[in-house]
């Protein structure tokens, strides 16, 4: 049997739904392929069992340290398997929103099986060809594992699989020191797991300002985690008399540490293999990632992938902003890009929020010329009244004054990054951050104290001195005679 679609979407995550829906919205008709089930990473393995296993630790941590805000600390009862259940029913109760039935509802077919494209036209799935006049591949990424021998078996886990944990492990290893080994080390130590993170690199969070990381591994270490920088991974050992341990070597040469489980969160990968798209002639990168231009075009006319498949820049808010530009651009014929101006949060505590390029990157680009300027949250007031005042802002503008990056590492910075974003998109420059009226006590001033601070700076130079000095002998003059 063969059938005709408009669109064709394989993939039923973040991408793959914006694509579908935004399809059907339009009238068009439209299939959508998934063979595990809807909501993709983001619902079931990702954002939404992370961000709601965090919720829990951060409050158990403010208990303990309830005497910031003048409470008397106290140590929570950690029942872990009633954590994880409360992590399920938040799951539960958001699916409805990426349900195959609300597909359906809005019009899209939604067929439950492995797809494959067979050629450039046509995608197969449950023993049906379906013939595309557009197809968009949405088929995410997934968590990608190092050779290191012994690493396998019941007792190492991935961010596909940990959920599945009904009792806390006593001793676990976060082999990783990225957003996830960082956000998931954080709550696993917080409710009262004895965590080591192991990073190759020497410091955590690589693609952040190192002051970030800096903060981020200070804060980590005070909840108790054994941060190893520098660190890789040798072999893990199971002795039948001893404690399974991991081998691991820095400068100082090789050591044990012992685990009950391992957490192995070092980067992931797009996930193409039995897609078909050598069948169909799209291009993939030597990751296996899809190669798409800035409309998300793959090498094959018709097709344009969306999402983690693309390896661009791996979050929901990214495979939804890309599904809203391939689903238009292959419905429609239109030739929308996608936006530059991309946030993201790495919800540890504090957050790291960051928009646009850290400090090093400006200075690459434009030396000395790059304008740098910085706040400390310990003089920020919101910040202090919460007993919250560990982290900065810090804002990037090019030599011409234009706003080109922020960093923000701070309590509420993934709220207050919603500005910057705005400002950078606008091509505002930073005086803006500071002329914009904010409300006060807010954790939005952080990043205007930076830009008020630079334009102190600036206008507190000689030669704006030098300008302002002849306007106020004027005034004054003038004053002298009105009084005369
Ligand atoms: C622990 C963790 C925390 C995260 N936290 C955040 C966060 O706080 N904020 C944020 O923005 N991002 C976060 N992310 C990233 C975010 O989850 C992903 O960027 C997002 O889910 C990508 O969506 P996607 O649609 O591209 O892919 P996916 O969600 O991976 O969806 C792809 C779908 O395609 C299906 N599929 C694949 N191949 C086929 C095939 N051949 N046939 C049929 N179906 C197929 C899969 O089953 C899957 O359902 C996190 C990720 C992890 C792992
Ligand atoms: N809050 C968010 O938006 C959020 C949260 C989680 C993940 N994500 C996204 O998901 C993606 C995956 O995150 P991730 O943290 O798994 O990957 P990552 O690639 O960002 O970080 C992995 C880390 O593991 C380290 N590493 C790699 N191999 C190692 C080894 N053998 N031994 C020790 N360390 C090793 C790397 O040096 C790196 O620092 C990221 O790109 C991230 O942006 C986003």
């Amino acid at each position: 049997m063969s059938d005709r679609y408009d669109l064709v979407v394989l993939g039923g995550g973040t991408a793959g739904l914006v694509s579908a829906f935004i399809a059907a919205g339009v009238g068009a008709r439209v299939a959508l392929i998934e063979r595990e089930r809807t909501g993709g990473d983001c619902l079931w393995t990702g954002c939404v069992p992370s961000k709601s296993l965090i919720a829990t630790a951060h409050l158990a941590h403010r208990m303990r340290h309830a005497d910031r805000v003048g409470l008397t600390p106290i140590e929570p009862q950690v029942d872990f398997t009633r954590v994880m259940d409360r992590v399920h029913a938040t799951i539960a109760e958001i699916e409805p929103h990426d349900s195959p039935a609300r597909l359906r509802a809005a019009g899209v077919e939604v067929i439950e099986a492995d797809g494959r494209f067979t050629d450039a036209g046509t995608l197969e799935a449950d023993g049906r060809r379906l013939r595309f006049s557009a197809a968009i591949v949405a088929t995410g990424s997934q968590p990608s594992t190092p050779p290191i021998p012994g690493l396998g078996g019941d007792d190492v886990f991935t961010t596909d699989d940990i959920w599945h944990l009904r009792r806390l492990p006593a001793r676990l290893i976060i082999l990783g020191g990225g957003p996830v080994g960082c956000e998931l080390g954080q709550a696993f130590a917080r409710l009262g797991a004895n965590v080591t993170i192991v990073e190759l690199a020497d410091r955590l969070l690589l693609k952040e300002e190192p002051d970030a990381g800096a903060l981020v591994a200070k804060r980590l270490t005070a909840d108790g985690i054994d941060v190893r920088l520098g660190t890789r991974a040798i072999e893990l050992r199971r002795p039948d008399r001893a404690p399974k341990h991991l081998i691991v070597e820095d400068g100082d040469g090789r050591r044990q540490i012992e685990f009950d489980a391992i957490l192995v969160v070092a980067g992931r990968r797009p996930r193409t293999d039995g897609a078909g798209l050598q069948a169909a002639g799209v291009q993939l990168d030597k990751r296996g990632a899809v190669v798409v231009d800035q409309r998300l075009r793959t090498s094959v006319p018709r097709i344009y992938a969306a999402g983690d498949v693309t390896a661009s820049m791996p979050f929901t808010h990214v495979a939804a902003h890309h599904a809203r530009v391939a689903s238009i651009n292959a419905l429609l014929g239109m030739r929308r890009t996608i936006d530059q101006t991309i946030p993201w949060v790495t919800f540890t505590d504090p957050e790291v929020a960051r928009v646009g390029l850290t400090e090093a990157q400006a200075r690459a680009r434009h030396g000395d010329r790059a304008i740098i300027a910085r706040s400390d949250y310990a003089t920020l007031d919101r910040a202090i009244t919460e007993g919250e005042n560990d982290g900065f802002a810090l804002l990037v503008a090019d030599p011409k004054r234009r706003l080109v990056g922020a960093t923000i590492a701070g309590p509420g910075a993934g709220e207050v990054i919603a500005e910057l974003t705005a400002h950078i998109k606008a091509g505002n420059r930073i005086d803006a951050v500071s002329t914009t009226v904010h409300a006060y006590p807010t954790l939005a001033e952080g990043p205007s104290r930076a830009a008020d601070e630079h334009l102190r700076e600036r206008y507190a130079a000689a030669r704006y001195r030098a300008a302002v000095r002849p306007v106020l002998a004027v005034r004054r003059a003038l004053a002298m005679r009105g009084h005369g």
